[in-house]
C-alpha cells in the first residue's frame, strides 16, 4: 500500500487530506512543519510527500531537496501560485492550488503514483485511475469517448474538448495525458477564466526581471512549467484577445517568449483545450480569434451531457454515494428508489459535478442510512416530465381514494401526463393515499422521514386530515 507523508502545520487541514487518501487505500503519516517531515521521512519509507509551501519556519519547497528523490507534491493557494512553479522548476512533482476537490487531490496523486510506478516500481501495486474503472460509464457515448481518449493519446497533436459545464473535460484532459507518451510528466493545468485579465499572458508566458512594475524577479510561465508534458487551457473561450495572439504564436512556431525578453525559448508541450462555448459562433462575431479556432480544432472529444447519459446517471450515483460516504466516515449510506427515480428524471444543468454535490448533501443530511428525495436539494423545476403511462380510470382523480394495493407502485406508477415536479407529485400522492395509509406508510413510500413528511405537509398546506389511518 502506497505511503504519504502529508506536511501542514494546520491539524484540520491534515485531517481532510487524511480522509481523502486513506478513503483510496493509502496509508499516511504527518508532520507539522519541515523539521518534523525530516524526522518521520529518516524513520520510514514514504512515496509520496504532499506538502504546504507556506510553513512557519522553513518554506515547504525545501523538502523537495531534502525528500530527493521521492516525489513532493506542493500545495498552496492561488495568490502563492507563481512560487508553486518555482517549486516545480526545483524538482516538485506537481502542485495543487487550494481551495481544492477531493477529486482534484486524488487526480494530482494518481498522477504523481503513475510516474513512480514507472521510474521505481514503488507503490507497484498501485495502478492509479487511468483505467476504465474510474472513469465512469458504460452507456454508448462513453465507451465511444474513451475509445477516441485512446487515440487522441497516440498523437501529440492540438485536441478540443467540448461540452457544457462538469461533464469532466479536465477529467478527460487527464485521461489523455495519462494515457500518452507523456504521462510520465506532468499536466499543467490552467483555467483561462479564474486568471485575471491582466495577469494572464505573464503567467502563461512568464516574464523577465524589469519587465513591468513589480517585476522584481524572471519568472517561469506555466507554459514552460509545462515543457515535455501537457499543457490544459480550461475555458480557452475566455481567453482576452490580446493573449490569443501570443497562444497563437506559440503553437505556430513552438516557441514562447517571456515577457520583457528579447529572446525565444523552444518548448514541447501538448495542448489540450476545453470550453464549453461555442467557439465558432464566438469566432464568426470576432470574439474569438478565427485563426487560433483552426489551430486548436484539430482533434475533438465531446462530452455528453449527463442527462444524455441513461442507466450511468443511477450508477454514477451509487458509486458516489459509497466513494463520498466512505470519505466522510459515513460508511452505509443508500438512496431510496423515490430518491433515485428523481435523479435519473432531473436535468443535471451542471452535470456530474452537480451530482457530486447533490450526492455530497445526501451524505450528510440523511438522517439515517437512507439518503431521501429532499437530502439532495435539488431543484424542483429541473425535474423533467415522468412519462405518460395509460391512465387508470380508477384512478383519474388524484383525490379517489386508493385501493391499498395501489401505493406498492412506484412513484412513475401514479398516473400523471403532464410535466410533473417533485412537489407536484408529492402532493398528489398524499391526497391520493392519506386515507389509506398512516404516516409513517407515506412518508416510507416517498422515501422521506415522517418529520419531512410533516414539514412539506406545512408547506403545501395540506394539513393531516381527521378520520385518516391511525399512525403505525
Ligand atoms: N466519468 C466520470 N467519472 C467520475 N467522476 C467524474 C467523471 N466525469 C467527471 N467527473 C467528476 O465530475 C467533476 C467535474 O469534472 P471536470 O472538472 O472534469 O468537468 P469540466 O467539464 O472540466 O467542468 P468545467 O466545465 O466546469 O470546467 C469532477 O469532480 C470530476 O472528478
Amino acid at each position: 500500500m502506497p505511503q504519504i507523508l502529508l506536511v501542514d502545520d494546520e491539524p484540520s487541514q491534515r485531517q481532510s487530506l487524511r480522509k481523502v487518501l486513506r478513503a483510496r487505500d493509502f496509508k499516511t503519516a504527518e508532520a507539522g512543519s519541515v523539521a518534523e517531515a525530516q524526522d518521520q521521512i529518516s524513520g520510514g519509507k514514504f512515496d509520496l510527500v504532499i506538502t504546504e509551501m507556506n510553513l512557519p519556519g522553513t518554506s515547504g519547497k525545501e523538502l523537495i531537496r531534502l525528500c530527493a528523490p521521492t516525489p513532493v507534491i506542493v500545495m498552496t493557494n492561488y495568490a502563492s501560485l507563481r512560487s508553486a512553479v518555482e517549486a516545480m522548476k526545483l524538482g516538485a512533482a506537481d502542485y495543487i492550488a487550494k481551495p481544492c476537490t477531493p477529486a482534484d487531490l486524488v487526480a494530482v496523486v494518481d498522477q504523481a503514483m503513475v510516474g513512480i510506478d514507472e521510474s521505481t516500481g514503488a507503490g507497484s501495486n498501485y495502478t492509479g485511475r487511468s483505467d476504465e474503472g474510474f472513469f465512469t460509464g458504460k452507456c454508448d457515448a462513453i465507451r465511444s469517448l474513451l475509445r477516441n481518449i485512446e487515440k487522441v493519446a497516440r498523437t501529440d497533436s492540438t485536441c478540443l474538448i467540448l461540452g457544457e459545464t462538469g461533464t469532466g473535460k479536465e477529467l478527460t484532459a487527464r485521461q489523455v495525458h495519462l494515457n500518452s507518451a507523456r504521462a510520465d510528466r506532468r499536466m499543467v493545468a490552467v483555467n483561462c477564466a479564474a486568471i485575471p485579465d491582466t495577469l494572464i499572458e505573464s503567467e502563461l508566458f512568464g516574464y523577465e526581471k524589469g519587465a513591468f512594475t513589480g517585476a522584481n524577479t524572471s519568472r517561469v510561465g506555466l507554459i514552460e512549467a509545462a515543457d515535455g508534458g501537457t499543457l490544459f487551457l480550461d475555458e480557452i473561450g475566455e481567453l482576452p484577445l490580446a493573449a490569443q495572439a501570443r497562444l497563437l504564436r506559440f503553437i505556430q512556431e513552438g516557441e514562447i517568449r517571456r515577457i520583457g525578453s528579447t529572446s525565444s525559448k523552444r518548448v514541447n508541450v501538448r495542448l489540450l483545450c476545453a470550453t464549453h462555448r461555442d467557439l465558432a459562433a464566438l469566432a464568426s462575431r470576432n470574439e474569438f480569434r478565427q485563426d487560433l479556432y483552426y489551430r486548436i480544432n484539430v482533434l475533438r472529444l465531446e462530452m455528453p451531457p449527463l442527462r444524455e447519459r441513461g442507466d450511468d446517471v443511477n450508477d454514477m450515483a451509487h458509486w458516489f454515494v459509497s466513494r463520498l460516504s466512505s470519505e466522510m466516515g459515513m460508511p452505509g449510506k443508500s438512496l431510496t428508489d423515490n430518491a433515485l427515480h428523481a435523479i435519473s428524471r432531473y436535468h443535471w444543468p451542471g452535470n456530474i459535478r452537480e451530482l457530486e454535490h447533490a450526492i455530497e448533501r445526501g451524505v450528510v443530511m440523511a438522517e439515517g442510512s437512507e439518503i431521501c428525495v429532499d437530502d439532495l436539494g435539488l431543484e424542483t423545476n429541473a425535474i423533467r416530465p415522468i412519462p405518460q403511462r395509460p391512465r387508470d380510470s380508477e384512478r383519474s382523480s388524484p383525490v379517489t381514494t386508493a385501493t391499498h394495493e395501489a401505493p406498492n407502485e412506484t412513484a412513475q406508477d401514479v398516473g400523471v401526463s403532464e410535466e410533473l415536479s417533485l412537489e407536484d407529485y408529492f402532493q398528489r400522492f398524499v391526497l391520493e393515499y392519506q386515507d389509506s395509509m398512516s404516516e409513517t406508510e407515506l412518508a416510507k413510500k416517498l422515501g422521506i422521514s415522517r418529520k419531512c413528511l410533516w414539514e412539506r405537509r406545512q408547506r403545501f398546506g395540506l394539513p393531516r386530515r381527521n378520520g385518516r389511518k391511525k399512525t403505525a
